[in-house]
């Protein structure tokens, strides 16, 4: 991880995307539409660590319906800010077999975690797999996956805070930022 002082330099230099409230009252949106969708269903919800586990905590309590609750853990950005090869961490458990299921993430960006995990879940055997996101980056070129739900959507920039990293530091702040350009 990057040393303290570098870390709040990031910061300092940072511009600030979405404020706390804006990603709160984003959140509470978001619950809205997946607990309408979902409430006849009890699906599987799947939160992608480790950058979705702010947007599961603080989405989890607005949801008004039943539903079971897992997490799988893969990564293809590491400490770095440019993707890679996914790699997994935890995968899912066999359990996901005939479920409905949710996949929660921070971000979607170029789409290949999700188009991963959702082709992994869909080859256990799971019978719908939907995905929610708290974010969608522009990033102007297609995607192997579209979300059925997005909270904020972020211009094509390096950004940190809500379960976001940058070099492994900040996923605790409660706003979003993006690094000054250039930096990445
Ligand atoms: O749409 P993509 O371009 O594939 O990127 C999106 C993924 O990148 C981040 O994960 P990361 O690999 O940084 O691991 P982390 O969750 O541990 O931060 C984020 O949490 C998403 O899962
Ligand atoms: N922290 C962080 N993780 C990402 N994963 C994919 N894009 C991003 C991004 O802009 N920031």
């Amino acid at each position: 991880m990057i040393n303290n002082a570098e870390a709040w330099r990031i910061l300092d230099d940072a511009d600030l995307i979405y404020s706390e409230a804006e990603v709160q009252a984003a959140i509470t949106t978001l619950a809205a539409a997946i607990s309408a969708r979902f409430k006849d269903t009890t699906p599987l919800l799947l939160s992608v660590m480790g950058g979705a586990v702010v947007f599961t905590g603080q989405i989890l309590p607005r949801l008004y319906f039943p539903l079971d609750f897992d997490y799988v853990h893969a990564t293809r950005y590491g400490k770095t800010t440019r993707g890679g090869e996914l790699e997994w961490i935890v995968g899912p458990r066999e359990s996901v077999a005939g479920r409905s299921v949710l996949l929660l993430d921070d971000i979607l960006d170029e789409g290949h975690t999700l188009a991963a995990i959702r082709s992994r879940l869909l080859a256990m055997g799971a019978a719908e797999v939907a995905c929610a996101v708290l974010t969608e980056k522009h990033t102007g070129q297609s995607k192997p996956i579209r979300a059925d739900f997005v909270g904020l959507v972020l211009p094509n920039r390096y950004v940190f805070g809500c379960g976001m990293d940058v070099e492994g530091a900040w996923r605790n702040l409660p706003a979003i930022y993006a690094m000054k350009d250039g930096q990445t």
